[in-house]
């Protein structure tokens, strides 16, 4: 199988022609279509590795009328994902070797994007006791990342030996940072001044800093490698950038909502805008912007959480946490970061591949494009403009906060090893 794009521009600069071969980029530079090729034309596009979501909610098993692992795989081609992290909170949770085989499997089966699973640190998620990290490691799902994600690793003594325990084979904990006793049961939002005035039960950016400053003491001490997955407050911000200071392993991840939607979103209570962790004050969003581009933060994430309408239109106080965001990811990015000139593409090559490639110890993926690498590619298309509409997703659910908003850029073509996933942006069979 060979396919030949013409004239795109890598990583936003030069352009040049890529040969891909049986799935591997064979040439670069100038090249003469080969007999039988298919010939995609990019003229003025820009070529990307293939994107690499950190955290993905598949839903599948437990709750596939919300997600399945076909259908978000197909959201995360379209949005120009060649790979996905898919988190543990399903039903039953993945905190087995055969649990994380199941979803590994599923993933191959669909063929789409490779979905790798994220393993439970706890059995259940009920932070108690440690699920089989060593024996998901070592099955053929060959799981690396683990989390509870949806509930934060509590207690201290137990995120301890979950860091000595990954630590034996480079794996890494993703932390869901949320300190219980000062979130509550019934926090569901941001607590401010706002939150006050509506009625909501909040809880505070604090509840999330202590317990990254707690992981990165405790990454120290181990000598482990910690991930903060989603920061939301500058006070995070904080605590990460004076712990790579210190040359702690920690790394971070922030969503693409977190990089625009504030708590004043709140005012509708519109349940759409309720998620976990909260939407935040402007000054946060400000610092993560900021450290997103100066590298303090690794990794963009989507935390794409796709939930059933019935799960999602109740009161606010009622409504189940998340937003989708697989397909609308890269627009977000390219107009929040890139348009405005606080990053480059390839910065956003960076944020969206490569680091999250590297902290999920995805070697196939988030590769330089280069001769030798798999043809893992996303065709970016930073003229258009688009406006985006719950119903036109491929994602089964509809909890899209972007609803009606226009971004700058839209994914084209995504590439899986040669193959073409997204044509025109469209799915391809
Ligand atoms: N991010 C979210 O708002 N929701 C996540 C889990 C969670 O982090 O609460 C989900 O699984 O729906």
């Amino acid at each position: 199988m060979k396919t030949v794009v013409q004239g795109a521009r890598l990583l936003g600069e030069s352009a040049a022609d890529l040969l891909i071969v049986d799935g591997v980029i064979a040439e670069i530079g100038s090249v003469t279509v080969p007999s039988g090729a298919e010939v995609v034309d990019a003229d003025g596009l820009v070529a990307l590795p293939g994107l690499v979501d950190l955290h993905t909610h598949l839903r599948e098993p437990g709750r596939e009328d919300a997600e399945t692992i076909r259908t978000g795989s197909q959201a995360a081609a379209v949005g120009g994902y060649t790979a996905v992290l898919a988190m543990a909170n399903t039903n039953p949770v993945t905190d087995t070797a055969e649990a994380a085989e199941r979803v590994h499997d599923l993933g191959v089966a669909a063929g789409i994007v490779d979905v790798q699973p994220v393993g439970a640190v706890t059995k259940g998620l009920a932070g108690e006791e440690l699920a089989e990290l060593g024996l998901m490691h070592r099955s053929r799902a060959g799981v690396r990342v683990f989390s509870d994600d949806g509930r934060c690793v509590a207690d201290a003594r137990v995120m301890r030996r979950a860091l000595e325990y990954v630590k034996a084979f480079g794996g890494v904990v993703s932390q869901h940072a949320q300190e219980p006793s000062l979130a509550g049961p019934t926090a569901c939002c941001h607590e401010g001044e706002l939150s006050g005035q509506l009625g909501l039960p909040g809880w505070p950016g604090v509840a999330e800093e202590v317990i990254v400053a707690r992981d990165v003491m405790l990454a120290r001490h181990t000598g482990s490698r910690v991930h903060v997955a989603h920061v939301s407050t500058a006070g995070s911000v904080e605590v990460v950038r004076w712990a790579k200071s210190q040359g702690i392993a920690v790394t971070a991840e922030v969503t693409p909502h977190h990089l625009i939607l504030t708590t004043d979103l709140l005012a509708g209570y519109d349940p759409t805008f309720k998620v976990n962790p909260p939407l935040r004050p402007d000054e946060d969003v400000a610092a993560l912007r900021a450290a997103l581009a100066d590298g303090t933060i690794d990794a963009v994430a989507t935390d794409h959480a796709p939930h059933a309408r019935h799960d999602k239109e109740h009161a606010f106080v009622d409504a189940a946490f998340g937003m989708l965001g697989l397909e609308t990811a890269l627009a977000v990015v390219a107009s929040v970061m890139v348009e405005p000139g606080l990053m480059t593409w390839a910065d956003l090559a960076r944020v969206m591949s490569t680091s999250p490639a590297a902290i999920a110890g995805l070697s196939g993926q988030g590769r330089a494009l280069e001769v030798g690498a798999p043809g893992n590619l996303t065709l970016v298309d930073p003229a258009a403009s688009i406006t985006v509409d719950r119903d036109a997703s491929v994602s089964l659910s509809r909890n899209n906060p972007w609803h009606g908003r226009s971004f700058q850029a839209a994914v084209r073509h995504t590439f899986l090893r040669g193959r073409a996933t997204v044509r025109d942006g469209v799915l391809v069979g």
